[in-house]
């Protein structure tokens, strides 16, 4: 059995549009929204261990090891593989901020999901681990899917998608916001028209067209001000829009000198970066279909 893998990527996503549809009765909210992985991720390490601990090796502050999303994945594969034997010392990275609409804490859910099972040689197919996943939350089936998806349902209802290539400039406005805060939210709209994916054909109109637009950004802007800022600055310079719940905003370009152009402009109050855009997950290779 190998013994570890290191340095794998936990890569954050964008919504490039973000619909609410509905609510289902449990107060989850039916979405459609197209998912773009983009080039900035955590980084994962694991070593295996023979003694059925699962054990996450660094602070980070804020999240208590047992209730680190890559912890819970461990112990859920853990589980459902039925080997108690199995365990693993896991180090995690973060550069993705939390509370920041771009996945990361599902993204390190999913990576240690996908090392795992092949570190431990589980076997449990992509369907399979996405399963697992939903029970940790609803942007971690997306990750282990391993490609750009037009997702409906709560997200775990994935079509892939090819999208255009690009470049993002991705703003960190400085807040963390509580997804659940948001969604529960009076204001939030509920009733957006359901599309299709064959309303959206051409994948350069998503990025720089009119096309759709994210339900929980007049939200998020309301209850955070920053948030509305960062979305008014990057909005002169294209289609800037919240990903996810928030906080973080972004535009699109086609070169990457444009985007370098907004980031010399960006003012200093802001972590602000660019990212390519990818087509598939880099860890999708280790899990079968
Ligand atoms: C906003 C998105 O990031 C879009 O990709 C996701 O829908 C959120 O996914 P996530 O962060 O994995 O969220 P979860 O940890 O599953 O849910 C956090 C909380 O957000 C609310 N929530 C989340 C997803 C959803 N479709 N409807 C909801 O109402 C629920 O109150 C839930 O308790
Ligand atoms: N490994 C982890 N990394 C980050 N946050 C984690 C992790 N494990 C648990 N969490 C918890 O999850 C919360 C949300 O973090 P995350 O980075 O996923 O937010 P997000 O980017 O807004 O997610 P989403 O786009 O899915 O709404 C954090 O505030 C933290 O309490």
């Amino acid at each position: 059995m190998p013994a570890s893998l290191f340095d794998c990527p936990a890569p954050a996503k964008l919504n490039l549009f973000l619909h609410v549809t509905g609510r289902r009765a449990d107060g989850y909210h039916l979405l459609q929204t197209v998912f773009q992985l983009v080039d900035r991720s955590d980084a994962l390490d694991f070593t295996v261990r023979d003694d059925g601990i699962v054990r996450r090796t660094n602070d980070i502050p804020g999240v208590p090891a047992d209730t680190d999303l890559v912890v819970r994945a461990a112990r859920l594969l853990q589980a459902a593989a039925g080997k108690p034997e199995l365990g693993a010392d896991i180090a995690v990275r973060k550069q993705l901020p939390m509370g920041g609409g771009l996945g990361g804490g599902s993204s390190d859910a999913a990576t240690t999901l996908m090392a795992l099972n092949h570190l431990w040689q589980t076997g449990l197919t992509r369907a399979q681990l996405m399963a697992l996943g939903l029970q940790l939350g609803a942007d971690v089936p997306f990750f282990v899917f391993g490609g750009n998806a037009f997702a409906q349902g709560v997200g775990e209802d994935l079509l892939p998608l090819k999208t255009a290539d690009c470049w993002f400039v991705v703003i960190e406005p400085g807040v963390s916001v509580p997804t659940a805060i948001i969604f529960s939210s009076q204001e939030l709209t509920r009733d957006t028209k359901l599309v299709k994916i064959t309303d959206f054909p051409e994948a350069h109109n998503l990025l720089y067209g009119d096309f759709g637009k994210n339900d929980l950004e007049v939200v998020a802007a309301k209850q955070f001000p920053p948030v509305a800022e960062a979305i008014k600055w990057l909005k002169t310079f294209g289609n800037a829009r919240m990903t996810g719940s928030g906080a973080c905003v972004f535009c699109a370009f086609e070169h990457e000198h444009q985007a370098d152009e907004v980031l010399k402009q960006m003012p200093s109050k802001w972590i602000a970066w660019k990212a390519k855009a990818m087509q598939e997950h880099p860890l999708a290779h280790l899990t079968k279909s």
